[in-house]
């Protein structure tokens, strides 16, 4: 087996996940890079035994040399990479948002069930984290009763200069809309945006936020979006059931006491709090696609419901309103 893989978008998750393909357990190789930075692209090839730096990332979608592509550029660029892959019969692992609106991602879906087979897989990570799992399985096995409510955080640190008041929804909440459809296992039926005070650290942007979702089966769910904490990246989930709750524990490796203080290590950002779920999902998806099997990860029909959610809660955030989710039907393809 092994599994020669190209990656467009080589900046800071991209190099993650370079890192992990490259000479990685399922016996995948990085052999072709491209990026709209070319200097970016040239460093980074330069760094890897087998990989050439491609002009573009249509030129590497086409390249023979390339079993399976692998995109992590910006999200408003996902689109026409992901279209070309299923075109040409690559199996295509693309970052979340699968793109940027519902639009988008139903040609995508269009595309791939027009080609008629699971080609796309979607870069939910949470899915994968062993925390996030384990959360899952008590929630499934019962050890709280029937789930009724889920208080969620999703803190980072800073953002980078181009990210955008909307982005907090579609780049950053994106996270929790798939997260909540797969840990209750049922469908968002409603979103409401609420702003409360606007932290003085956050520039332009409405920061924080607080997300509401309706699920389907009556759970109320509220997610905390805050991009300006500065202590560090902190994720928060607890549900709360008939019988009991279950949370997301500290992720910190060790607690130190000193001074009169009792303290423990925050982490820095994604990278070091979602090192293992990279590391599994892109196991994962090495070991289908260099089988020879469909991803069986988040598919683009997830990215596509995470999207739909996503431009309600933008519509929510614009007009103040509470809005309703229409979910179009799902293809067989998905079920
Ligand atoms: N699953 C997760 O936890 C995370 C997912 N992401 C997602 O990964 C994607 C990339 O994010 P970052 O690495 O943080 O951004 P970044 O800005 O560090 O890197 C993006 C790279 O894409 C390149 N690029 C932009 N347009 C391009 C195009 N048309 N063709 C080829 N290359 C292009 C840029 O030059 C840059 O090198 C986003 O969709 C983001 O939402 C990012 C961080 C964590
Ligand atoms: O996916 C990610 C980034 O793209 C996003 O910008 C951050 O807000 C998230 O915490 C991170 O997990």
């Amino acid at each position: 087996m092994g599994l020669d893989v190209g990656v467009i978008g080589v900046g800071m998750i991209g190099q993650e996940h370079v890192r992990r393909l490259d000479g990685g357990p399922g016996g995948s190789r990085v052999v072709a890079v491209a990026d709209a930075d070319a200097e970016r692209a040239a460093t980074v090839a330069a760094q890897l035994p087998a990989a050439k730096a491609l002009p573009s990332g249509e030129e590497l979608i086409a390249s023979d040399a390339v079993d399976a592509v692998v995109v992590t550029s910006w999200g408003p660029t996902h689109e026409p990479y992901v279209l070309a892959a299923v075109a040409a019969g690559k199996p295509v692992f693309c970052e979340k948002p699968l793109a940027p609106t519902q639009e988008a991602c139903r040609r995508i879906v269009a595309a791939e069930v027009a080609a008629g087979r699971r080609l796309v897989q979607v870069g939910f990570n949470r899915r994968y984290d062993p925390a996030h799992r384990a959360l899952k399985r008590a929630v499934d096995d019962g050890a709280i009763g029937a789930p009724l409510l889920v208080h969620c955080a999703h803190r980072n640190a800073s953002v980078p200069p181009h990210y955008t008041r909307d982005m907090s929804i579609a780049d950053t909440a994106i996270h929790e809309i798939d997260e909540m459809r797969w840990l209750l296992g049922t469908e968002i039926a409603a979103v409401r945006v609420l702003t409360p005070r606007r932290s003085s650290r956050g520039g332009a942007l409405q920061d924080p936020l607080l997300v509401l979702f309706e699920m389907a089966d009556g759970v109320l769910v509220d997610v905390e979006v805050s991009v300006n904490v500065h202590y560090g990246y902190e994720i928060r989930c607890e549900v709360s059931g008939e019988t009991g709750t279950v949370e997301l524990a500290e992720p910190a490796p060790v607690t130190i006491r000193r001074e009169g203080t009792v303290a423990g290590l925050v982490p820095g950002d994604w990278r070091e709090r979602f090192a293992l779920s990279y590391d599994v999902e892109l196991r994962e998806w090495v070991d289908a696609v260099a089988g020879g099997r469909p991803p069986q990860g988040p598919s683009a029909w997830d990215g596509h419901v995470a999207q739909v959610v996503s431009d309600a809660a933008l519509q929510s955030l614009h007009t103040g309103s509470r809005v309703a989710v229409e979910l179009p039907e799902q293809p067989a393809l998905y079920r």
